[in-house]
């Protein structure tokens, strides 16, 4: 049968879904052909993640919606029936057990191999492991442990345990911004595995906030604008301006508003520092300066400022303005004026059980007790003054952060720590999650503090945010700094190339 005649593998309709009075998405309708991938796309808030939820039986729909997987009417908002229908989601999270190694990770759920007397058959269950993974054309050690692997590995594994558990033939597969926190040598290598998958007829659901990986993977495209699908298109008939303008209804700012800088005193300096994959770093940022931090994961990058803020033991000098810090005192670190926003959003930005103005206001709960306790009144104004600031999109102050979208909590997270009016601030992927405009905003915001004399440094696995930012980027390959670009030198092709080993 021509694949195009075939029931499309997943047709949702007229989804809609009420939060506690508030209407976040209306009338949805999108459809998977077999080995399509469609991509979904909306600024934070817009209602992508709820839309997931909603297929993965996580939420419940609003009366009236309905979805099809195959023909077949399926029920919407129970998990088992979805499943039997072979609808996989990958997750942000993954849903791993680091700990655990990949074959093990491969077995959880699904079941291990055994042989006589019940005892777990360790070779058939390696060989179907690494079956799985071939069958999405990849090759990892499965002996290792997941905590070992590179995030494209872990990823891969994810999609091969999706794969592997379903039971008679799948349908479609649901990747939720799967290359969030990716360099691009490593999403190159993700999308040959979505490529393979959706050559076996899976249809493919691919959430993402990078406009350049919807053109590269996907047939088509829906954007939701507040909950509302404003349009589904063909990529070809579309560019990245055209797809901008759909998802903000108008132009975003992309360009850099920092004056010239005039570098001022050095505010944060490394010497000799060395962690468990930094082999040895000399570093200074002045004060105005935006430094950038490139590599490959593995290089060093990730770990940096974690390292330099004290939340993992190094060896080596730190100074911030000119006084020592020792390791493991991020309590010092603050009180020196360094900041630091950090990579892992949910399991060290944000505080869950907390609402928005109680995370806004975490950073400068002293400063708020000046009047021995905290006048309700200038805890609300700070809280409110910081989400203007921030352009948080949340229902109120008082919402628990958890009912935010990935992208607002990023920005309470991020204008928390510039309350505390640092002089050295770390930003570890500070836009990981965040939407084109959000985006734009920030990188305005991370202009404005470096203008204010703040030395600032950036570890990003997303070059072409450093070619934005940065005024120099120095790139790690194995724990070292191999190259260093300055002014205009700072180009993405280039920063890739030499994260990659490759001559710029
Ligand atoms: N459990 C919840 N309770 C109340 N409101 C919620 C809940 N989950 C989501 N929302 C609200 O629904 C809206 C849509 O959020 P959703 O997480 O679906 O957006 P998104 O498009 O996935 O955003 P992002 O790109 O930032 O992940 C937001 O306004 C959010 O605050």
């Amino acid at each position: 049968m021509n694949p195009d005649q075939r029931a499309p593998r997943l047709d949702l309709r007229a989804v809609s879904k009420t939060f506690g009075g508030t209407r976040v998405l209306h009338d949805v309708s999108l459809d998977i052909a077999p080995g399509e991938v469609h991509a979904l796309v909306g600024q934070n808030g817009s209602g992508k993640s709820t839309l997931i939820k909603i297929l993965a039986g996580f939420h419940e729909a609003d009366p009236g919606a309905s979805a099809l997987v195959d023909g077949r009417p399926r029920s919407l908002g129970d998990p088992d029936d979805i499943h039997d229908a072979g609808v996989r989601f990958v997750h942000q999270d993954l849903g791993l057990v680091p700990a655990l190694s990949v074959v093990d990770n491969l077995a959880l759920g699904h079941g291990y191999a055994r042989g006589m007397g019940g005892r777990i058959n360790w070779r058939r269950q390696t060989a179907a492991a690494e079956a799985a993974l071939r069958a999405i054309g990849y090759e990892v050690d499965v002996r290792a442990l997941v905590e070992d692997l590179q995030p494209v590995e872990r990823t891969a594994v994810a999609i091969a345990r999706a794969l592997q558990s379903a039971q008679g033939e799948m349908s479609v597969l649901v990747l939720d911004e799967p290359t969030a926190t990716m360099p691009k040598a490593e999403v190159q290598r993700l999308f040959e595995i979505i490529n393979t998958v959706r050559q076996q007829g899976v249809g493919i659901l691919y959430v993402s906030h990078h406009l350049e990986e919807v053109f590269e993977l996907a047939d088509r495209v829906t954007v939701l604008v507040d909950g509302h699908r404003v349009a589904t298109k063909r990529c070809s008939e579309l560019d990245q301006r055209g797809l901008v303008d759909l998802m903000t209804g108008g132009v975003v700012d992309e360009a850099r508003q920092r004056s010239t800088t005039v570098p001022g005193e050095p505010l944060l300096a490394l010497r000799g520092v060395r962690g468990a994959e930094i082999v040895e770093l000399d570093l200074q940022v002045l004060a105005g300066e935006v430094v950038g931090v490139a590599g490959i994961t593995g290089s060093g990058r990730e770990e940096l400022c974690s390292l330099i803020f004290g939340a993992k033991p190094r060896e080596g000098r730190v100074t911030v303005r000119g006084r020592e810090l020792p390791a493991l005192r991020p309590h010092t670190a603050c009180a020196l004026g360094m900041a630091l926003v950090p990579a892992n959003r949910l399991r060290d930005g944000i505080v869950s059980g907390l609402n928005v103005r109680e995370n806004a206001n975490l950073t400068t709960v002293r400063r708020l007790a000046r009047h021995v306790r905290i006048r309700p009144r200038d805890d609300r104004r700070q809280a409110a003054s910081i989400s203007t600031k921030m352009s948080v999109k949340a229902p109120s102050l008082e919402s628990p952060i958890e009912s935010l979208s990935g992208g607002n909590q990023q920005k309470v997270v991020l204008g928390k720590w510039l309350q505390t009016d640092p002089h050295v601030l770390l930003l570890d992927e500070p836009t990981q999650g965040v939407d084109i405009k959000a985006k734009a905003e920030i990188h305005h915001l991370i202009d404005d503090v470096a203008s204010k004399g703040v030395a600032v440094l950036v570890c990003s696995s997303d070059e072409a945010e450093l070619e934005r930012l940065c005024d120099r980027v120095l790139v790690l390959r194995h724990g070292r700094v191999v190259s260093e670009f300055n002014g205009a030198e700072v180009q993405t092709r280039r920063l890739v190339h030499t994260s990659l080993g490759l001559t710029s």
